[in-house]
């Protein structure tokens, strides 16, 4: 986008740091930090009342922290430069029910600058991409609740961001379209965007994410060793009662140990990521917070 950001995987995209946000007297984010980077998908993930919304509301430049800095590409932001490089998508489709996906879109593509031409184009390849264009024409207020999710991610994709944000963006949203919304942000993210997830579906995010953070009580509490995607080899012809299995922390160990197996011709049974790993550190911290 413009020229005076310099976009690279080693500074981060976006960086939030000791942000806060009270709301008369309730502190609902006290202590944030977060670093969000180019190709990267991060889970943002916390019980309610966490301060998850508030954090990402801050981070996307809708709502100023009482506290803290904001640093876009490494330099100081302003909610004005935060609002033309991200995108954000809300866990509730808003207002503008009675208006119709294109004019939704190709109203919000006005607001970031395009001619009325220029914003209706890229309206329509939206609404392909998540395959709404049948419904381009009718009133947002006749779609289903995953096809409002599935149109409000077409609207955090107006500006082309380098920076999504996404507040439960799967809730309503059947298996196919959950499915595709993971390859959407994830081809997004390998074309260079930085991607926020906050989600209650842990399993889920864990098959999504590439980092997590846990929020409790207001305050980040960094990624959890836990969280790691494990993996798991079995061993042919071990009985099922013995120790067959190899536990492996992380992608790179386990695809090291695995060539490994393979260069010494040991016969591997099964080769899988044990899903359970942010669940449990999810109930850890969820037990230490108690
Ligand atoms: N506009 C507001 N006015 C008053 N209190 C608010 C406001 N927004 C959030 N809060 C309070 O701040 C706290 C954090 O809310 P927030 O929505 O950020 O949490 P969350 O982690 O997103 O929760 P959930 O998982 O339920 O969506 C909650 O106690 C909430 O009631």
């Amino acid at each position: 986008m413009t020229a005076q950001h310099g976009w690279t995987s080693t500074v981060p995209a976006l960086t939030g740091l000791g942000l806060a946000r009270s709301f008369g007297g309730h502190q609902a984010v006290a202590h944030a930090d977060i670093a969000l980077y180019s190709g990267r998908i991060i889970g943002l993930v916390g019980p309610n009342g966490a301060g998850k919304t508030t954090l990402l509301l801050m981070l996307a430049g809708l709502l100023a922290p009482d506290r803290g800095e904001l640093l876009l590409a490494g330099a100081p932001a302003d909610p004005k430069s935060l609002r033309a490089h991200i995108g954000w998508m809300p866990d509730v489709f808003g207002t503008w029910e009675s208006l119709t996906p294109r004019e939704i879109l190709t109203a919000f593509g006005r607001l970031h600058g395009a001619d009325k031409a220029t914003a209706d184009r890229r309206a329509v390849e939206l609404l392909h991409q998540v395959h709404l264009v049948e419904f381009t024409d009718h009133p947002a207020s006749g779609l289903s609740r995953g096809q409002k999710q599935r149109l409000g991610l077409a609207r955090a994709l107006v500006n082309r961001p380098q920076i999504i944000l996404l507040d439960e963006p799967a809730s309503g949203m059947d298996p196919r379209s959950r499915i595709e919304l993971r390859s959407q942000l994830r081809a997004l993210a390998d074309a260079g965007a930085a991607v926020v997830i906050s989600s209650h579906i842990l399993s889920e995010l864990e098959e999504m994410v590439d980092d997590v953070v846990m929020m409790t009580g207001g305050a980040t509490r960094g990624t959890p060793a836990t969280a790691a995607p494990r993996w798991r080899i079995r061993l042919v012809g071990q009985p099922a009662d013995q120790a067959s299995y190899i536990d492996l922390p992380d992608d790179e160990s386990a695809a090291k140990h695995l060539a490994g197996l393979v260069a010494q011709g040991t016969p591997i049974a099964d080769f899988s990521r044990v899903t359970s790993g942010l669940e449990q550190a999810y109930l850890d911290l969820d037990a230490d917070r108690t």
